[in-house]
């Protein structure tokens, strides 16, 4: 019987202010799923390592087999499908776990079947399990976790995904404090309306922010990561926010802001030899206020998911 495996990166969406269109991938960390071909026909969660027992085996909550059963549903068919799941990310942190688990679940599922799909096809699969997970079929994270790099949705209906250029030397650094924010509960917190001039604002720096990548102007890029739509309600949930950010733009950060939808928080800066005084003023503020920060940098993964 014939098996599969593939991995999946971290990725932080939003990137300030593109709200549900923009997106990055992350080197190292993510998700590796394998598939294994059996006699039985259906999807069945066999194994997840790395949850702390946390995640759901229904076939209908898992966003491996959410995602999978999305793409065999297309199909028209039903093979029977054993999943196991090895978890690199933590839960409910804003790097883009639940889509992680549901690209590399459709890139193996994919490879499994014969590749009946190219890989940007997949995408519709793995937002109906953001879906599943959040209640929101957002692509910002499935995106760039299944292609790599800088990602833009510039519309859901129809889907329209454009990959973005990466400056060379545009690092990332990300500050994960331990406790677990579900993306739909920092959802909740978010208006329906928006005022005007903060769409006029929105528009500008996302704009600036695009123009700053391909035109590798690292100073429009950090003039452009400003969100005014959805931070201000968010950054209530994360402690020391304005504080971490004071500090590590003082180290010399080209912004930072909320990764996804938090707790972790993402700078980005230009070349990695500023990333130990940005991290080092970062856990200083955290020390004050009593929160355990993890750290990670890395460059901006421009593979995005792959077999293994
Ligand atoms: N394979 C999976 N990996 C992560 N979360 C999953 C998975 N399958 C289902 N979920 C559910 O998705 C929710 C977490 O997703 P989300 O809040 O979007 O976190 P993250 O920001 O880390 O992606 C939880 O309710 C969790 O039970
Ligand atoms: N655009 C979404 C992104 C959620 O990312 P996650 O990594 O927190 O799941 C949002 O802002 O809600």
């Amino acid at each position: 019987m014939k098996s599969t495996k593939a991995f999946a990166p971290a990725t932080v969406a939003n990137v300030s202010c593109g709200f549900d269109i923009l997106g990055f991938a992350i080197d190292q960390m993510g998700d590796t799923v394998t598939l294994s071909e059996r006699e039985k026909p259906g999807l069945e969660v066999l194994s997840i390592k790395g949850d702390g027992g946390k995640l759901p085996y229904e076939s209908h909550k898992n966003t491996c087999s959410v995602a999978i059963q999305a793409m065999l549903d297309e199909l028209g068919v039903n093979p029977g499908i054993e999943i196991r799941l090895e978890k690199g990310l933590p839960l409910g942190s804003g790097m883009g776990s639940s889509a992680a688990s549901a690209v590399a679940a459709l890139v193996a599922a994919n490879e499994l079947l014969g590749n009946p799909f190219q890989k940007n096809d997949l995408l519709p699969f793995a937002i109906a399990a953001e879906k599943a997970a959040c209640g929101a079929g957002h692509a910002d994270n499935v995106g760039p976790s299944l292609l790599g790099g800088f990602v833009l949705i510039r519309d859901y209906h129809p889907l329209d995904i454009i990959k973005l250029p990466v400056p060379d030397g545009l690092h990332c650094v990300l500050l994960h404090p331990h406790y677990e924010l579900n993306t739909s509960d920092s959802r909740s917190v978010l208006r329906d309306q928006i005022p005007l001039k903060h769409a006029t604002i929105q528009s500008g720096n996302v704009a600036g922010l695009i123009a700053g990548l391909f035109q590798a102007d690292f100073q429009l890029i950090s003039r452009s990561l400003r969100d005014v739509i959805a931070e201000p309600y968010r950054a209530v949930l994360i402690p020391g926010f304005y504080e971490v950010r004071e500090a590590i733009k003082s180290a010399g950060a080209m912004g930072m802001g909320i990764s996804g939808s938090g707790p972790t928080l993402f700078a980005l800066c230009e070349g990695n030899e500023k990333i130990s005084d940005i991290i080092e003023a970062a856990q200083q503020v955290y020390r004050s206020i009593g929160l355990e920060v993890d750290a990670y940098h890395s460059a901006i993964n421009t593979r995005g998911a792959y077999i293994l």
